[in-house]
Parts: structure tokens; sequence; C-alpha cells
């Protein structure tokens, strides 16, 4: 490998997870660009949580390696943390909170001080569009609005590499696109190399610079959504992909469960 040659911003090679008997993640192997969003897809209990919880260091992989901004996650799990941001598959923001007092934790638990944590917080209350409600409890805020500000509060310190889990799963299509419009200006502005799961086709699809099926642990393919549609057939559209793959077909609007599960959880927050 040349010396110039820019560090991946996620690198995996036959990175394995078992949970007793069962195969989680099997011999994944996956190379993410600096300032590339890719796209997870795979059914229910494909493995793409764990792939996620591996790599922003939160499980152990069983076996194999996977290097986050350049550093190993089993031997440099510190300096991974402080080089990524994570936004989880259920609500992370407080809802007895306000947003700036959202921001300020996040700030706080990333080192942030003085100046530079107000002059981030502010930023990034303007980043979520929610100026003129930062003192407004976020239990009365909109499911996209949460969405926002938890994308705000996880890249409070500008992280290399962000994770999402299902970003925009429960949101209307209006709120959904502004989740895309966020990311894109994530990726514009500082070159964030982002990971997120999704069902949503035309989420991968718009939004998805390159995707990756899993299916049963194994990661069966990778590539850009134009070149998996041709390799499917002339008029393939990305959901014939997904079910060649994975010979799964989706319902519409995703995965019914987790759709039932992010709103109970907003529910929580309201
Ligand atoms: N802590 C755990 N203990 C035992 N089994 C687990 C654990 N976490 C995940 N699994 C199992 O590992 C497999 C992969 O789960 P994972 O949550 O990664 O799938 P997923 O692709 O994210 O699915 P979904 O789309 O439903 O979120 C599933 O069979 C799941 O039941």
């Amino acid at each position: 490998m040349a010396h110039d040659e820019p560090i991946a911003a996620i690198a995996t090679a036959v990175l394995s997870k078992r949970f007793n008997h069962l195969v989680a993640l099997d011999r994944v192997t996956l190379t993410v660009a600096q300032g590339t969003i890719f796209g997870l897809l795979g059914p229910n209990g494909a493995g793409k949580s764990t792939a996620i919880k591996i790599l922003t260091t939160l499980l152990d992989a069983s076996d194999g390696l996977a290097r986050v901004a350049g550093f190993d996650v089993a031997k440099d799990p510190v300096e991974v943390r402080r080089r990524i941001g994570y936004v989880p598959q259920l609500l992370s923001a407080d809802g007895a909170l306000t947003a700036i007092e959202n921001l300020n934790l996040s700030a706080r638990l990333y080192g942030l001080r003085g100046k530079t944590r107000a002059a981030r917080v502010r930023d990034a209350l303007a980043f979520a569009g929610l100026e003129d409600l930062g003192d407004r409890l976020v239990r009365t805020y909109s499911g996209g609005m949460i969405r926002r500000l938890e994308i705000a509060q996880a890249t409070l310190h500008v992280p290399e590499v962000l994770f999402l889990d299902e970003p925009t799963i429960g949101l209307d299509p209006v709120a959904r696109r502004t989740v895309w419009d966020k990311l894109l200006e994530l990726r514009q502005r500082n070159g964030m190399a982002i990971l997120i799961t999704t069902h949503d086709m035309e989420e991968a699809e718009v939004l998805c610079d390159e995707l990756g099926i899993l299916h049963q642990g194994r990661l069966v393919v990778t590539g850009k959504p134009e070149e998996l549609k041709a390799g499917v057939g002339p008029a393939a559209t990305l959901e014939d992909v997904f079910a060649h793959y994975s010979g799964a077909v989706l319902e519409s609007g995703g995965n019914y469960r987790e759709i039932r599960e992010s709103r109970s959880a907003m529910r929580r927050l309201g």
C-alpha cells in the first residue's frame, strides 16, 4: 500500500461476531473511504446493528479486525471514540431537558470547554434549525426535530466518521428529507464519512454513495446503487437488488416492529 494513500474511514477484515451458537456477523470485509455515505442494508437480524456496535466500540468482535479513522477498535477504543459520532436506533435525546441542555451535556461528555463549547453549542443549534426553540423541553418537539438535535449532539466534536442506526425510521417524508439534507451538509462541510443502516430503499438510493447488503451475517454485495441495479438486470430497482441478494421482500415503509419500537420511545419522551 502506498504511504500517501488516505486512511480509510472504516476498514474491516473477516470481522465476525458470535452470540453463543448464533453467527451474527460472518467474516465481513469492508472498506469505506473518507467522505462516503455508506448504506448498510439487510433484512431483520442480518447483523446491521451488531456491525455498528462493533465499529463504535460498544461490542467486542469474536474474530477479525476493524479499524475506524485509522485506529483499531479493539486495541485503541478511546482513539476511535474521539473520532466518531453515533446516533443509536432508539431516541437518545433527553425529553426532560431543553435542546440547549442536551447539547451542553454532550459537549461536556466530549470534553469541550469554555468559549469553544459555547460556540459549538450555538452552531449545533443553528445546524439543527432549532435556534428559536433551544429553551423548550425536547419532549415538546416533533420526531424530526428530535432527530436533527440528536445528529447535532453526535457531531458537536466534529467526528471523522458518523454512525446512524435507522436515522429516519418513523419520520414523515418532509422530516426524512430534512435529515438527509443535514447528513449531506455534514459530508460536504467536513468531509465526514457516514455509515447508516436502513430498510428504506429511497433513502439508500437518494442519500447513499455506496451500499452493502448483509444477509445472515454475510456481506453479500457492495457497490454504488447504479452498479448494483445494473448487476441484477436492465430495469432492476433497488427493491429487486435487495430481494435478489437477501431473498427478502420489504414491506412498504420498512419494518413494522421497529417502527412500533421507535414510536413507543417517542411516546416515552412525550
Ligand atoms: N446481545 C445479543 N445476544 C444474542 N443474540 C443477539 C444479540 N444481539 C443481536 N443478536 C442476534 O444477532 C443477530 C443479528 O442482530 P442485529 O440486531 O445485528 O440485526 P439487524 O440487522 O440490526 O436487525 P434489525 O434490522 O432487526 O435491527 C440476530 O439474530 C439477533 O437476534
